[in-house]
């Protein structure tokens, strides 16, 4: 949708409003396009702020919105032109959920953005509708029955709120949609081979960053305050952090291989838990870290190189060809791919773009990884099945079929090795028994499984 510059209009809501029609109507990724417009635009830091939120808002609280506007228009959404859609939901997202846009501002750039792309005809359905929406806001009236009022009110698909309304009751499913919708916290782990946590966040104080420890691990710093992106600063570039939430730097902990040892990392994506392994160990030993996808691996080594660690070696392959006479371990890390429920507030597209067939082929997927990976493991060694989902088909229920089957591997308690995260007790006694689930949210981290197994 190209609409004509105007200087009465801010600049960050038409792009926001272009954003959201390609996100919405073309499919476009809404990280990836948000990046590419951010890239080639000379927005102020104060607008690119505006268009990040208004873009992630928008899509992830669509569901919201559309029910809202349908309340106010003559006809369904399907039918309403999808330009004006997505000023309309742009402009609807600041009204109800940006608290610091004031309404004449968001208005009048609705107005006019809808004036310069489709006439005053669409100019004055935008002024009607959003001015309608002004005046009755606080008298809407959400439905009754559960599933649609939740699904609806914290815009999450229906199926996903059934479910975890049945499996986790009211009261923490609410929890979870809400933490949902929350923006996610900035977390790096320090990268103990350059530089302490102390030292790195008066190194990123001087670059205008402000930071602090995070309680929950030894390597976390929590992000405070990030005028330039993370990933452009000095400290960055010379390897003295990696971006990662604190729930996927427990990996390496309850794994726990000491210096010297070979690991192996079956999906290694990009390598943040590689890299952490290699750190935990002090660089030496060997991690081999195996991917499906090259354009992973590449970003792997770049990781690597970057981060100072010489013992990673890599290996692109569908991980059940590798032959178990020739790779062989002590320890051993599963980081499967999963439904990802455990971090749906990271991408605002990402709840709309799950369904309930996927996690069929998944739970399959998932089996044949873990029995495959055991084949691996050496006598008396370990193997650390992870997800970032709270999905117990995925989870508890591929261990159980596991151990089912595969009577030589038992669970091993790992509570020890977690002695400086504040688990609760439930959550303690999980650990104990050798498998934690971590609530997203529960306690500020994103949300993760981990299963820890020993051969006998
Ligand atoms: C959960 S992600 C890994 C995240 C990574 N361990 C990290 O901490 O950054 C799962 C990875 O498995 C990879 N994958 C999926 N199927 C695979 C297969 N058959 N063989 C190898 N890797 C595979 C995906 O490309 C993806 O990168």
């Amino acid at each position: 949708m190209a609409i004509k510059k105007d200087k009465a209009v801010n600049k960050a809501r038409i792009m926001a409003a272009e954003i959201v029609y390609e996100v919405m109507e073309r499919g476009a990724f809404a990280n990836l396009a948000l990046a590419k417009a951010l890239r080639n635009s000379d927005l102020s830091a104060a607008d690119r702020h505006l268009l990040t939120e208004i873009v992630n808002g928008t899509v992830r609280m669509i569901k919201h919105l559309d029910w809202v506007l349908e309340l106010f228009l003559h006809s369904p959404i399907k039918k309403q032109n999808p330009y004006l859609l997505s000023i309309l939901r742009t402009a609807l997202y600041q009204l109800m959920f940006l608290a610091k846009v004031p309404d004449y501002a968001l208005v009048n750039d609705a107005v006019e953005i809808s004036r310069q792309k489709m006439g005053a005809k669409m100019a004055g359905v935008s002024n009607a509708v959003l001015r309608n929406i002004i005046r009755k806001l606080d008298k809407i009236k959400y439905p009754d029955d559960p599933v649609s009022f939740y699904s609806i009110y914290y815009s999450h698909p229906d199926w996903l709120v059934k479910l975890w309304l049945d499996t986790l009751g009211t009261q923490a499913c609410e929890t979870l949609l809400a933490y949902n919708n929350s923006r996610s916290r900035v977390v790096l782990r320090c990268n103990p081979l350059k530089c302490s946590r102390e030292e790195l966040i008066d190194k990123l104080e001087e670059e205008g960053v402000k930071a602090q420890l995070s309680p929950l691990t030894p390597w976390g710093i929590v992000v405070e305050d990030n005028p330039q992106p993370i990933a452009e600063t000095a400290s960055f570039k010379k390897g003295y952090f990696y971006i990662q939430n604190e729930a996927s730097m427990l990996a390496a902990a309850i794994l726990n291989p000491p210096a010297g040892e070979r690991v192996l990392d079956l999906c290694c994506g990009v390598g943040g838990k590689t890299t952490h392994l290699a750190e935990y160990m002090n660089n030496q030993g060997e991690v081999l870290a195996v991917e499906f996808y090259a354009q992973k691996l590449e970003l792997l080594r770049q990781n690597c190189q970057r981060l100072g660690l010489g013992i990673v070696k890599d290996l692109e392959k569908d991980i059940r060809t590798l032959n178990s006479k020739e790779v062989k371990a002590r320890y051993l890390l599963l980081d499967a791919p999963c439904s990802g429920w455990g971090v749906l507030n990271r991408r605002a597209d990402a709840r709309w773009r799950k369904n309930q067939e996927e996690i069929n082929e998944l739970t399959q997927l998932q089996a044949q990884f873990i029995s495959h990976a055991a084949t691996m493991v050496e006598k008396q060694g370990y193997l650390l099945y992870a997800t970032c989902t709270i999905n117990q088909a995925e989870n508890e229920e591929i261990i159980e079929g596991f151990l089912e089957e595969n009577q030589h591997f038992v669970l091993e308690g790992f509570l020890s090795k977690l002695s400086f995260f504040p688990l609760d007790k439930p959550d303690k006694a999980s650990a104990n028994r050798g498998m934690l689930t971590l609530m997203p949210g529960k306690y500020g981290t994103d949300g993760m499984f981990y299963a820890l197994l020993r051969r006998k």
